[in-house]
């Protein structure tokens, strides 16, 4: 069981960088010219509005409504934190829109009431219906937010859903069938105790007695213990329902025997003496978030069988509504539902409980860094299953339809199906899959520019984040302070700082280093000079005696001048092969460019090489290589010399029978547009390439750049390819995530 160490300054800084909070908004028409302003605003936007204002469903065409949630809340119940108020909620609320969008890619946006009026907050709520598609109440005291709730369902015509009720009941109820499924029991048999009476355990609870558990058989305590017939203090008319005549009166006695424990508390409500006197095989559902009733480590200390689950995501098993809430507005949003019913709901559950059953795909597997099978430790899908975003909202959007909640039914269903895995954004998975596997490389990194602040918070992260030993080349006493500076002085015990002066290895790197430069210049001074004070030098030395298995450099100097010093090491230039290729991450597309580090003016040969390379590299990413030798001119047309190395290349690859498509010369555009490719009915691609071959390592860096400023993409590399060992240089720009990713691309030893 591993748990991801997470600091109150890493946290802080998350919410901070790039920009405060956690999302922004952003266009989806061109915003660009006088025509553009002329139709998004005054007078073509009048259409839209008259049109919608003689038939209001024509709002689901021309307005966002229909992909758009609200994330409401008052702050009375912010996860199990208590009442921190409107404000105090923000960053909760902020970070349930970003989930909508990252696993559903349903647009949310987050609103916070300043009220504990049930009243205020309805009225409030009510005169939004216009805006959204949907609502998402969350973290509200129980028991207003039944009165809420209840109220917003009967006056409001969209879907109004409070998740804390029905987003954990939904899970919760995966969750139990299936961890009864392993321990052999039924629902209408088990004991269970539910510890929290509030909004999420009496709608857990309610679910639950729905799919067949007996009311006789459920408990139900809160702050004031056991919710037995005749008690008087501290009730509602909620908890009254599920009251019980009985003589216990406290959890410690309700638990005596008990098959299951179901918390939606608060933290360490639970102890191990209760766990201990549970019966055989009891199953534990701690969901109090951020810190569960009782901890896993400590059930399994005193009950081995037992089968334990969380609300978190660093232990297996997180049974938490993230994985009911996305996929039911998907499902709703896509027929327009006038409601989440119950029938949507069970339709959910089931279908989460049916998917961890299956067989789990390798990408899971990959992006948890090991392979997960049903068992007492994976009785539910995981948030990063792909498999989520196609299944459930199916599940969800027929039984809307089967009992009357849809406007708009779906006719094709397995067009559905596939337009729903359209939404996932394929980019994301890529970078998600080279995480588990550096994870699972367990690689010894080399930072070598150990005086960096941006560098030992990735070094940090790095081994933090489960990927590896960091080892940071630099003067202990330095590399201690910048710690501090940067908040991490917790991290400074953590870190192996090396150096010339405490490594025994430098007589051994020396003796290396001059057998390699003698008979270029190089005295036996100046090879002592690059080994013991140059960190390039130092680290590539590390690297090649297997000290570290990978280096990570060029966050401090120029790229050309930490290669060239890299060279002194390894075979890392244009001689030998090796190639540098940057991947472009844009709109879920990925496009990689090459060369942008070693060739300036490659030959057609060279081309050729580093058509290889960056076919390696695509490989490497699970991307079928497809090449496009890019140039100003198409097949000939334009004649030009200039474009002539771009013609030949291909031919090279042709006499050496490579395996993976490539053509050219062409302009980027037909290399990368479909349509544009139906003129060259001859072509040798099949499809838009997803590797370019550029003339020259100027318009290399060009089109990167202007993709990085003018296009937003996202940037990984260079990738350094075709040298011995993993090493990747960084840029000057770098940031501690950039130079993060190109640590877990040498983990990956990708090039
Ligand atoms: N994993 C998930 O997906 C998930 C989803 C929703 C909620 N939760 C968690 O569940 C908890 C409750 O959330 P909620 O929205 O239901 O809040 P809520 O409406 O305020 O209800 C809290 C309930 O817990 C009871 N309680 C608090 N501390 C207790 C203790 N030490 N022992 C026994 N009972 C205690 C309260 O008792 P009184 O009635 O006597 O005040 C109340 O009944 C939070 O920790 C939240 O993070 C988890
Ligand atoms: O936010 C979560 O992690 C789950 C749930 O909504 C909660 O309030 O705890
Ligand atoms: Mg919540």
């Amino acid at each position: 069981m591993s748990k991801t160490k997470i600091t109150d300054e890493e946290a802080l800084a998350f919410h901070l960088e790039p920009t405060p909070g956690k999302f922004e908004i952003s266009a989806t028409v061109p915003m660009t010219t006088q025509r553009d302003l002329s139709l998004a605003y005054s007078p073509g936007v009048a259409v839209p509005c008259l049109a919608i204002a003689e038939n209001p469903a024509l709002a689901y065409d021309y307005t966002n409504k229909g992909n758009l949630v609200a994330v409401i809340t008052n702050g009375t119940a912010v996860l199990g934190l208590g009442n921190l108020g409107a404000l105090g909620s923000k960053p909760v609320m902020e970070g349930k829109a970003v989930l909508f969008k990252r696993f559903a890619d349903v647009n949310s946006i987050d609103i916070e009431l300043d009220t504990e009026d049930p009243e205020a907050f309805i009225n409030a709520v009510k005169l939004m219906e216009p805006t959204f598609g949907g609502i998402n109440l969350e973290d509200i005291k129980a028991p207003e937010c039944f009165i809420i709730e209840q109220r917003l369902k009967e006056e409001m015509d969209i879907p109004v859903f409070h998740d804390d009720q029905h987003g954990t009941a939904v899970i919760c109820a995966a969750g139990l069938i299936n961890a009864l499924h392993i321990s052999g029991k039924k629902i209408e048999d088990v004991r269970i105790v539910l510890n929290g009476a509030g909004a999420a355990g009496i709608a857990c609870i309610e679910l639950l007695k729905s799919m067949g558990a007996q009311h006789a058989n459920c408990i139900i305590c809160d702050t004031k213990g056991v919710i037995y017939q005749g008690r008087s203090a501290g009730m509602n008319q909620w908890k009254s329902a599920h009251a019980v005549p009985t003589d216990l009166r406290t959890l410690e006695e309700a638990m005596n025997g008990a098959d299951v424990f179901l918390g939606v508390s608060a933290k360490g409500a639970v102890t191990q003496d209760m766990v201990r006197a549970m019966a055989p095989n009891p199953v534990i559902f701690a969901m109090a978030n951020p810190d569960p009733e009782i901890t896993p480590e400590e059930a399994h200390e005193v009950r081995e069988d037992a089968i334990v689950a969380t609300g978190r995501s660093d232990y297996p098993n997180q049974v938490n509504n993230v994985l009911g809430f996305p996929y039911l507005f998907r499902g709703a949003l896509d027929i327009h539902a006038r409601a989440i019913n119950d029938e949507m709901k069970i339709a959910c559950a089931h279908a989460l409980a049916a998917l961890a059953r299956e067989d789990v795909p390798d990408e899971v597997a990959l992006a948890y860094g090991k392979s997960l099978s049903f068992g007492r430790d994976y009785i539910i899908p995981t948030p990063f299953d792909p498999r989520l975003i196609h299944r459930i909202p199916v599940a969800v959007a027929k039984a809307g339809m089967d009992t009357g909640a849809a406007r708009r039914p779906i006719i094709d269903m397995e067009a559905y199906e596939l337009n729903l895995k359209g939404r996932m954004d394929p980019t994301a998975s890529i970078l998600r899959g080279l995480n588990a596997r550096a994870r699972t490389a367990q690689s010894q990194m080399i930072f070598a520019e150990g005086d960096d602040p941006r560098v030992l918070r990735a070094a940090v992260t790095y081994q933090r984040s489960g990927f590896g030993k960091a080892l940071v080349v630099g003067r202990a006493d330095d590399v201690k302070q910048k710690l501090e500076e940067a908040g991490l002085a917790d991290a400074v015990s953590e870190l192996e700082v090396i150096n010339a002066a405490n490594t025994p290895h430098l007589e051994t790197y020396k003796d290396f280093l001059y057998s390699r430069l003698q008979r270029k210049g190089f005295d036996l001074k100046d090879v002592h000079r690059l080994a013991a004070r140059d960190r390039h030098v130092f680290s590539a030395l590390m690297l090649a005696h297997g000290h570290g298995d990978g280096l990570v450099t060029g966050a401090t100097r120029k790229s050309a001048h930490v290669l060239a010093q890299v060279n002194h090491v390894f075979d890392a230039d244009a001689a030998h092969g090796a190639a540098g290729v940057t991947a472009l991450l844009h709109k879920g597309r990925i496009v990689l460019i090459g060369d942008t580090l070693v060739h300036e003016w490659p030959d057609e040969n060279d081309l050729a090489n580093i058509a290889e390379r960056a076919a390696g590299v695509a490989r490497h990413m699970g991307l079928d290589p497809r090449v496009a030798f890019v140039s100003f001119s198409t097949f000939g047309y334009p004649v030009s010399e200039r474009a002539e190395k771009m013609y030949l290349a291909p031919a090279v690859l042709e006499q050496r029978g490579v395996s993976f498509e490539y053509e050219g010369e062409m302009t980027v555009d037909v290399a990368l547009n479909a349509t544009a490719q139906e003129a060259y009915p001859f072509s040798r691609l099949t499809g838009p390439a997803n590797i370019l071959i550029v003339p020259a390592r100027h318009s290399a860096s060009i089109s990167v750049k202007l993709m990085q400023e003018m296009g937003g993409a996202t940037v990984v590399g260079p990738i350094l390819s075709g040298v011995d060992k993993p090493i990747q240089i960084c840029s000057t720009t770098s940031t501690a995530n950039d130079i993060l990713n190109m640590a877990v691309l040498a983990a990956c030893d990708i090039g």
